[in-house]
Order: structure tokens, then C-alpha cells, then sequence
């Protein structure tokens, strides 16, 4: 081939490729869609992961777009995705047209990353059947079953914390991972774990290795959703082989164990195991069914609710006077309980749950919710169509942060949760736990092991400043929730 084959080659190779960017970045004008000017390879996402959380991101195009449209327009790579700013729209996509966005478009795949394969990832009827089968493990009555196993870990929490009271920097977030790792190993892998002892317990570090720094868990997560097709035809995955072994495993094991020796729990994993039995073949969980199932409650379940426990203590610290409201209101209501702390206590205690309600609502968790439409769904009261298969993020972190929904963002006020300012704001402004029929299925758990945690925390010790504690959190912006890039370190002392 001579130099001027070659060098026509590569023109018409480099043109094709040029053309194919640019219509790939000409979607969102094309479909009217307000954003920003998009630079490849990342689209609108320079940065993110490394200087930005993506919903830092989305926060910029909020706060430019939102009093414009509806709803405006990102690029994630060569993909695009919508995000939504109104209200009314954001309820109409939840609940009302829910048979449009009853999935999220997120990443699985059955055969080759099994793990991945589970309710917050499933579509369509496979979805449907098994939150149906899910469903009765997380009721009121469930809870209260359940209730006096996370009791009993939060009791050995304490007793470890009192070893390291009266030192003046405790780094707490790492306390209350530990507990909730304990929790949901004992709940829903039926182990009796002591993370707290052995803080590199192997579900600790499993959890390091999913939530961790170094983990990219988000970007590979975005990355492989955004290309889901091209992701599953590669055969690439989410997990780590290692994970995944680690957590296939356990569940075959503690499986094989109960069924052989009879054992019943009244864990999660027996509730599932139920589900096995009673049912036709067909609906019958496999063991790689059930596998998923309980690692989606652990990643689901430890983080989010150990995050939401540090950002009440974080808030609590800087506000004693708010502190010593909520601590009074669980002594009197453990009082009443003849000195226990009980189930019916915790549902009772109103002003705790403004203070977490309170957190939720600056640091939520979970800070965007995702839901892909299953046809194009044309936004009420607009001329904008978000196509059949485009990502849709409800921004909920901007939401809850936004100045017009909750003045005076930054500054921490539980009032504003009490029941007569609730009715006051649109029911779409405080989205911690999603909404409609795919909204968190594990939050009754969620409050109530954080409520646990609390309460028997505040009981036990008063929490302070240190000079290391952080007078402003950063957002740490390559954890996939929502958590801080500083130690949270207070200064414990025993009550
Ligand atoms: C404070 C703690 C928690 C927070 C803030 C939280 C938040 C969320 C959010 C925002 C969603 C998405 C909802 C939507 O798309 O509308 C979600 C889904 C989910 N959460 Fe939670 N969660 C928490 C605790 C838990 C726990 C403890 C479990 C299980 C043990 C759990 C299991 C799930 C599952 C299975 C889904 C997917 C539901 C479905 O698609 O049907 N979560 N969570």
C-alpha cells in the first residue's frame, strides 16, 4: 500500500470517526435539551470521580438550567442522560407514569456477573416478581422480629466504644461501619460477625473493596450502564471476581448448613430461604438468586445507613444545645419502656426522627435516583420528548439543597421537619428513599438500624469537637454514595 492509500485511509477513518461524535453530541440540541457544551472524550463529566461527584456535576446544570426547563441534558462519555428539575415532572415519573419508568437501566448481567443480577438492577417481570417475593421481608412486623438481633450488635458496639472513650479523636464513620457490617452479615448471611473487634473482618474489606477510595465502583458502574449492551457482549463486569466469589460462597455455605441441620433465623436469609420452599419450580430462587439478593441488602444496606448515622452525629456535634433536645427525648421515652430501649420506644421518638429526616435531607445517601424509560415519554406541559432508553436522574442531593425548597441550605434545623412545615412543601422536595413503587424497599430497616445505633449511642456517651473534627464536609467524589472525604473524628466521653 503506498504512503497516499494509507494517508486517504486514515482521513476518511478519522472523518467517520469525527462524524460519529458529533452526531452523538448533537442528540441533546437536537431533541431541544438545554446543556452544556460537551468536550470529548467525557462529554460533561471531566473530572468526575477524581475533583467532582457527579452530583456535583448535576448540581452545576441544576442550578444553570433548572428556572429554564423541565428538565436539561448531560453527556456522560458519548451517552447522554436527562435530568430532571421540576417537581411536578420528577412525580409524574415516579408515580403516575410509573408503567413508563418502572426500571433504571443499570447494569447486570445474569450469566456472567450473577451478583449484579438483583432487585435493584432487574426489569420489567423479572423485577415485579421478585419484589413481590421480597415484599414481606421488610414490613412493620418484620422489623420488630428483627429488631432484637440489632439490638444485641449495637450493644457489643458500645461495649467497644467504651475502650475507646475518653480518647479525644475517635473516627466514628468507621464505628458505625463496623456495626452496620455486623448487622447485615448477621441478618442477612445469618454469620455472627465481629467487624467491630477485627476491623479487617473479610466483609469489611469486602465492603472497602466495593465502597473504597480506590474502587471506581461509581465510574465502572456509570461507564458500563452508559455502554450496557457493549458491556454485556464483552462479557466485562462490575464485581471483582474476588467479591464475588467471597459473597457466592458464604450464601452456599450457610445455605447447605441450614438445610442439612434444620436451622431456622429470623434473618433474611431464612425469609428467602422460605420463599425457595414454598414455592412452584419456576419461582423458586437458586441459590445465585439468593446470593444476589443478600449482597444487594449488604451493599445496599451497611453504608447508606452508617453514613446517615455519622451525619446525624457530625450535625449533632456542632449543635449541642440540639443534642442534648433529642438525648433528653430518648431518656424519657426509654424511661416510660421501664429503662429499655424497645421497638414501640423507637417509633415513639418524633424529635429523632427530625434530626435524621434533617440529615437525610443535606446528605442523602443515595444522592440521584435513576429510572429509563420503556417508551418516549413526552414532559407534561412541554414540548420536550425524553426518548425510549434514555437515562433519567432525579437529582435529589440539588433538590434537598435547593434554596427555594429549604432556605438557608447549609444551616441544620430539624424544625423543618416537623409535621405542619412537612405539609407546607411540595411531597417531591425530600426524596432520601426514592418514591412510587420502586422506592427503597429496605427503609423501614434502614431508620430503624439507624435509629438503633443513636439511641444507644446517645445514651452511653456525649459527643464533642475535636480540632480535627471538619468545620465544612467535602463530598469524597469517588465513593458511589454519598459520603465525606474527611475523617469524621469527634471527641467521645462517657456518660
Ligand atoms: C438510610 C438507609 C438507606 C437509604 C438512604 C436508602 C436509599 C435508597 C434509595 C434512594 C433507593 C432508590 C429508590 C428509588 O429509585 O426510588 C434505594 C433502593 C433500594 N434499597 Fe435502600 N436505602 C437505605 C437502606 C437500605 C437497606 C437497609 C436495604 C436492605 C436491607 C436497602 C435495600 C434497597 C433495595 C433492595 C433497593 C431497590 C428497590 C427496588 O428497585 O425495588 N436499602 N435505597
Amino acid at each position: 500500500m503506498t504512503l497516499a492509500v494509507v494517508f486517504a485511509l486514515s482521513i476518511v477513518v478519522f472523518g467517520l470517526i469525527y462524524f460519529y461524535i458529533h452526531k452523538r453530541y448533537s442528540f441533546l440540541e437536537e431533541h431541544g435539551f438545554l446543556h452544556e457544551k460537551p468536550r470529548f472524550p467525557f462529554g460533561n463529566m471531566h473530572g468526575a470521580g477524581k475533583k467532582f461527584h457527579p452530583i456535583q456535576i448535576f448540581q452545576r446544570g441544576y442550578k444553570k438550567f433548572k428556572n429554564q426547563a423541565p428538565a436539561f441534558g448531560q453527556y456522560f462519555f458519548l451517552a447522554h442522560n436527562i435530568v430532571l428539575t421540576d417537581l411536578d415532572v420528577i412525580k409524574d415519573v415516579m408515580i403516575k407514569s410509573f408503567d413508563v419508568f418502572h426500571n433504571r437501566g443499570l447494569f447486570h448481567s445474569k450469566e456472567h456477573d450473577p451478583l449484579t443480577a438483583h432487585l435493584l438492577t432487574l426489569e420489567d417481570q423479572d423485577w415485579r416478581n421478585m419484589r413481590m417475593k421480597l415484599s414481606p421481608t421488610f414490613t412493620s412486623g418484620k422489623m420488630k422480629v428483627m429488631f432484637h438481633t440489632v439490638l444485641d450488635v449495637s450493644k457489643y458496639m458500645i461495649k467497644t466504644l467504651e475502650a475507646k472513650s475518653n480518647l479525644d479523636t475517635v473516627e466514628i464513620k468507621e464505628v458505625l461501619a463496623q456495626f452496620t457490617t455486623d448487622v447485615i452479615g448477621n441478618i442477612a448471611f445469618g454469620l455472627e460477625m465481629k467487624a467491630i473487634d477485627n476491623p479487617d473482618s473479610n466483609f469489611r474489606l469486602m465492603g472497602r473493596k466495593i465502597f473504597g477510595r480506590n474502587s471506581n465502583f461509581l465510574i465502572r458502574l456509570f461507564f458500563l450502564t452508559s455502554f450496557r449492551d457493549l458491556a454485556k457482549n464483552l462479557r466485562l463486569k462490575l464485581l471483582p471476581n474476588e467479591v464475588s466469589e467471597f459473597f457466592r460462597g458464604i450464601v452456599r455455605e450457610t445455605v447447605e448448613y441450614r438445610t442439612q441441620n434444620k436451622i431456622e433465623r429470623n434473618d433474611f436469609l431464612d425469609l428467602l430461604l422460605k420463599v425457595k420452599e414454598g414455592q412452584s419450580d419456576e419461582d423458586i430462587l437458586t441459590i445465585d438468586q439468593i446470593a444476589a439478593q443478600c449482597f444487594l441488602f449488604f451493599i445496599a444496606g451497611f453504608e447508606t445507613s452508617s453514613s446517615t448515622a455519622t451525619f446525624v452525629l457530625y450535625n449533632l456535634v456542632q449543635h449541642p444545645e440540639i443534642q442534648e433536645k433529642v438525648k433528653n427525648e430518648i431518656e424519657t421515652i426509654v424511661a416510660k419502656y421501664d429503662n429499655k430501649v424497645t421497638y414501640d420506644g423507637i417509633v415513639e421518638m418524633k424529635y429523632l426522627q427530625m434530626v435524621i429526616d434533617e440529615s437525610l435531607r443535606m446528605f442523602p445517601p443515595v444522592p440521584q435516583i435513576i429510572r429509563k424509560p420503556s417508551r418516549d415519554y413526552k414532559i407534561p406541559g412541554s414540548d420536550l420528548v425524553i426518548p425510549k432508553g434514555s437515562l433519567v436522574i432525579i437529582p435529589n442531593y440539588s433538590i434537598h439543597n435547593d434554596p427555594e425548597n429549604y432556605p438557608e441550605p447549609d444551616k441544620f434545623d430539624p424544625e423543618r421537619f416537623s409535621e405542619e412545615n412537612k405539609l407546607k412543601r411540595h411531597p417531591m422536595t425530600f426524596l432520601p428513599f426514592g418514591d412510587g413503587p420502586r422506592n427503597c424497599i429496605g427503609f423501614r430497616f434502614g431508620l430503624m438500624q439507624t435509629k438503633i445505633a443513636l439511641v444507644q449511642l446517645l445514651l452511653n456517651f456525649k459527643f464533642s469537637t475535636t480540632p480535627q473534627t471538619p468545620t465544612h464536609l467535602e463530598i469524597d467524589p469517588s465513593i458511589a454514595t454519598l459520603s465525606s472525604l474527611n475523617d469524621i473524628v469527634l471527641k467521645v466521653e462517657k456518660i
